[in-house]
């Protein structure tokens, strides 16, 4: 099984290039489904997640050509079915835009409950509600969303709670629905926008994405375009952190820095200097971390999939801070595994109260999911002596490359899948 092992105590300076946000891509990946005409898709990250979504996407006939790494050709013309009931589908969480894309062109959908990181409940009520007010008729049969409409009818809808999944996969549904869709107390996170800014220029019409009420005016038809998604919020953060927890200098290149802002404010009040330029944010920590209080926020609030980075920072700031986990109840699971390391976190319901340690100690740990694994990377790095984090096919969901580019940023890692090579390294780094 494939594990990392890090030598840490280096801080981490240099440059970094941010690739596309994961999830954007996915649902633009999807969106992509609804045109008969060719659509070129640039700056796709090579991460797990998206290659799973579109082998989904080329099972039911889409043409899927890889154009290169990073660049993908799509073309639903020759879809021939509605149904995704494979397994590796079931994994990811971003199955469920299929749906949305689905029922928004053929008006029937027929796709595996969704996956994705355990760190929650994670319903789809929300997804569900806003395909039924659309007229669409949804059921759950055998771990299978099963949804048909004669035709989808625009509808005036108010989402419950705020959900990205949910208001991507509406605004892709209502998207060719008759009629004009107002969708109310939508979520505003990058993400939402590159995805109508994507449809928009397949022809579709939709105002308002990035507030609270998106208006969508349904249009016959979806043709080609070409496309480059977004740089990706997190991976940018991750980096940041990256740079902080180990005392560092990173510049994070290839970045919208608006959409960092949340976490830049948060690093500075930790003590960090942050230089913002045009499209990179250069990261320096040059002193003991300053204790200080996190709440995750849907967008522009601090993010959740940020959150595990965040705290691997505060454990080793001079003080005590709170973290205050509003969107998921199970994003905590790093905190047994980061106690190995000699961090003091105590969990109380959706809270972390994290007194800080001057330093980690090298310890043998398992990724509990996507975020957290990322986390655990960066405290290894920031620890003193060696240690291996296992199960990082979680983290190679959402990371495109993640050893080779803290590697370029002087980082001690390997990826290794046996005895031999892990004994290897050891005796390398001494
Ligand atoms: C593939 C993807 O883009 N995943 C992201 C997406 O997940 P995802 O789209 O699953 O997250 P949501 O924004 O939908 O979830 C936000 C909150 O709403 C609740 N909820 C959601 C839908 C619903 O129908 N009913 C309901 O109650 C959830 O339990 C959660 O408490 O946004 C999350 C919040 O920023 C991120 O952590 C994930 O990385
Ligand atoms: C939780 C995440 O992904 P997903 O919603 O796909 O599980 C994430 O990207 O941090």
């Amino acid at each position: 099984m494939e594990q990392y092992v890090i030598k840490g105590g280096n801080p981490l300076v240099g440059e970094v290039t941010i690739g596309g946000a994961k999830n954007a891509a996915l649902g633009i990946l999807a969106a992509a489904i609804m045109s008969d005409e060719d659509v070129i898709i640039d700056n796709l990250p090579d991460v797990s997640d998206i290659n799973v979504l579109l082998q989904a996407i080329a099972s039911i006939g889409a043409d899927v050509v890889r154009i290169n790494r990073n660049t993908v050709k799509i073309n639903g013309k020759n879809i021939h079915s509605y149904c995704i009931d494979d397994g590796f589908i079931r994994k990811i969480r971003a199955s469920y835009y299929l749906l949305g894309a689905l029922l928004g062109k053929y008006n029937e959908a027929e796709v595996a409950l969704p996956g994705g990181c355990n760190i929650g409940s994670r319903p789809i009520d929300q997804h569900i509600k806003g395909f039924r007010a659309l007229g669409a008729r949804v059921d759950i049969n055998n771990s299978m969303i099963i949804a048909k409409a004669e035709q989808l009818k625009a509808r005036h809808i108010y989402l419950d709670v705020v959900s990205v999944g949910a208001t991507i996969n509406i605004m892709m549904a209502a998207a060719m629905a008759e009629g004009r869709t107002i969708l109310e107390n939508s979520a505003k996170e990058p993400h939402i926008v590159d995805v109508a800014n994507f449809l928009n220029s397949m022809g579709a019409d939709i105002k308002g994405a990035g507030t609270d009420v998106i208006r969508i005016q349904g249009v016959q038809k979806l043709h080609g375009t070409e496309y480059t998604i977004i740089p990706d919020q997190i991976e940018a953060g991750t980096f940041m952190c990256a740079a902080v927890a180990t005392q560092g200098d990173i510049t994070v290149k290839h970045v919208i820095p608006k959409h960092l802002e949340s976490i830049s404010a948060k690093l500075m009040e930790m003590g960090a200097e942050i230089e913002e330029l045009d499209d990179a944010v250069r990261v320096v920590a040059s002193k003991r971390l300053q204790p200080t209080n996190i709440k995750t926020l849907p967008y522009p609030g601090f993010p959740t999939d940020m959150q595990p980075q965040a705290a691997i920072a505060l454990a080793l700031a001079d003080g005590t801070s709170v973290i205050t986990e509003s969107i998921f109840e199970n994003r905590f699971r790093y905190v047994d595994e980061l106690a190995r390391m000699g961090a003091q976190i105590k969990v109380e319901g959706n809270t972390a109260i994290i007194i800080g340690v001057p330093q980690y100690k090298g310890a043998h740990m398992s990724a509990p999911d996507l975020r957290a694994g990322a986390a655990l990377v960066i405290a290894a790095l920031a620890a003193d002596g060696v240690s291996t984090v296992d199960s990082i096919g979680y983290i190679q969901r959402g990371y495109e490359d993640f050893e080779g580019k803290l590697r370029s940023l002087g980082a001690c890692i390997e990826k290794v899948d046996n005895e031999k090579d892990l004994r290897k390294f050891k005796l390398k780094v001494g």
